[in-house]
């Protein structure tokens, strides 16, 4: 199997992992999306090291193994993105798997397992971008929005669009459903390193909010900002965004 074959597979076998686990038990809140963490996490944990003994592994919920900083291949996880959507019975959140070669986000699959029809997009399937509306569509959270976002949506006249989950909101730019993901203030390197190899294939703008590249595998794992959008934006944002005095 291919390095993005398995990645597919994977995400959508721990999908329907969590799905089962949300029908099929009586935990709610917090206590559904710790479960749905755990049996995620394990399944992918072993499969990624059964399948591949000689990469790196870095997921959002295993202690991080300092050995995957010597390696060129690491696997990059997040089991449940959208931990506090999946927990409330909503749609938006998803699983992510990918692959980092010498810190660049190569390939990787992000399941939406909420949607209707058991949807994985994958870096090696990439699908043509729909049609843009004049006014861009601002994807933010549903429970911090960056204010680096409202200020750049309004003076580009554009709407902001709340939506749980990076990997949901990623993927809702590459399927049409808006045109910018602008975040700031804290992500980690699970949250966005699959949807960044998915929007890549797809031909989006990916990169941080000053322009430059997103990077993996580092030692700290904290990475503060990004920008996911469709390629046409990508000056204009960037531009808005460095106008933007501290504190605006
Ligand atoms: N300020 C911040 N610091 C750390 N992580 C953040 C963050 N803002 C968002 N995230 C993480 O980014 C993902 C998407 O967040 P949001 O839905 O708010 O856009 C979530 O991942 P998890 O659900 O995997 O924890 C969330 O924890
Ligand atoms: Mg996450």
């Amino acid at each position: 199997m291919t390095d993005a074959a398995l990645a597919a597979h994977l995400a959508a076998e721990a999908g329907r992992l969590l799905i089962d686990v949300r029908e099929g038990s009586d935990l709610a809140g917090k206590a559904l999306g710790n479960e749905g963490d755990v049996v995620a996490n394990r399944f992918l944990c072993e499969a990624i090291r059964a399948a591949r003994p000689d990469d790196g592994l870095l997921s959002e919920e295993e202690r991080d193994n300092p050995a995957r900083l010597g390696k060129s291949r690491v696997w990059i996880i997040d089991p449940v993105d959208g931990t506090r959507e999946y927990s409330e019975g909503r749609s938006d959140w998803a699983v992510h798997v990918a692959l980092a070669v010498d810190g660049l986000p190569v390939l990787g699959a992000v399941a939406l397992p909420g949607l209707a029809g058991e949807v994985v997009m994958r870096s090696d399937q990439p699908q043509s971008l729909p049609a843009m509306t004049p006014h861009p569509r601002f994807l933010v959270s549903r429970t911090r929005p960056a204010r680096e976002a409202e200020a750049v949506a309004k003076a580009l006249g554009g709407a902001l669009v709340p939506m749980g989950s990076a990997g949901a909101k990623a993927m809702a730019v590459v399927r049409g459903d808006a045109e910018v993901y602008l975040h700031s203030g804290g992500q980690h390197e699970w949250d966005s390193c699959a949807p960044v190899a998915v929007a890549l294939a797809h031909g989006l703008h990916c990169s941080r909010i000053d322009g430059s590249p997103l990077i993996y595998n580092q030692a700290d794992t904290f990475m503060p900002d990004l920008l996911i959008c469709r390629s046409e934006w990508a000056a204009p944002v960037l531009a808005e965004v460095a106008r933007l005095a501290p504190g605006d």
